[in-house]
């Protein structure tokens, strides 16, 4: 499989404090891969890494065979990659309108299929609210709002951490009917979430952390067949 982003012996510290051992993780160009580990395991740390957000002090990150450790969050943005980080994010004084449309931007291989208007007909709570401050949306609509933002930048590797933590099953299962839609266009996605089940049906691929090491990495056959590994490193 053709890599969209490969990185290699992430060792990453928080001061003192090692929390990446040597990771190695892939994600193939259109490949969903579920990033798995209970709390504390080190899998934002390990989104954060990728993204240059907190710099390894050891290992390598590449996006299409080029690499990018070292350089800007921005920069490496801008090589194709969307961010929906945990929690929500910012959303000030703008409109869901101005939120979507100052997001807008060609892919970074001129790909520009998702449009304002596409994103507004994926996401119909979105398309009735455009005047609303992101501020007086529901938590399920702010996230609504950050993954259509995050996909008006066109982006060949949307992540997505947490992105149903705390919202009603309702919203979950809007928000994974996006996901899966997405996934189907052909962008590759990271998926952090708690929800197992989900991820079994939705990823093409497991990477499970357990403090800093990647313990698991395979398909969803794998975990579904032998489910002691679920047990051992999820606690299921
Ligand atoms: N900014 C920080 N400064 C110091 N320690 C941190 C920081 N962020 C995370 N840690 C520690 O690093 C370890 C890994 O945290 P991380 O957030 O990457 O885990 P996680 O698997 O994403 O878990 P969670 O789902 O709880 O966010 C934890 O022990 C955490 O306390």
């Amino acid at each position: 499989m053709e890599l969209f982003l490969e990185a290699s012996g992430l060792q990453t510290f928080y001061g003192a404090a090692q929390v990446l051992h040597g990771v190695d993780f892939r994600v193939g160009v259109g490949e969903t891969v579920a990033l798995m580990g209970r709390n504390g395991m080190g899998k934002s740390t390990l989104l954060k890494s990728l993204l240059g957000v907190v710099a390894p002090r050891q290992g390598k990150v590449s996006v299409q065979g080029r690499e990018v450790t070292g350089m800007e969050t921005s920069a490496i943005i801008r090589r194709g990659i969307a961010y929906v980080p945990e929690g929500r994010g910012m959303f000030h004084n703008l409109s869901v309108r101005e939120h979507l449309l100052m997001a807008a931007r060609k892919g970074a291989g001129g790909r520009a299929d998702w449009t304002y208007e596409r994103v507004l007909e994926t996401f119909p709570r979105l398309a009735e609210r455009l005047d609303n401050m992101g501020t007086h949306l529901s938590g399920g609509e702010q996230q609504m709002l950050s993954i259509g933002r995050a996909l008006m930048t066109n982006p060949d590797l949307l992540i997505l951490d947490e992105a149903t933590e705390g919202l009603a099953p309702l919203i979950r299962r809007e928000i994974w009917r996006v996901v899966r839609h997405v996934k189907e266009t052909g962008i590759a996605t990271i998926v952090v979430d708690k929800n197992v089940g989900v991820l079994l049906d939705l990823a093409d691929r497991h990477v499970i952390l357990v403090k800093g090491e990647v313990v698991f990495d395979g398909g969803p056959h794998q975990l579904k067949s032998d489910s002691s590994i679920l047990e051992r490193f999820i606690g299921l």
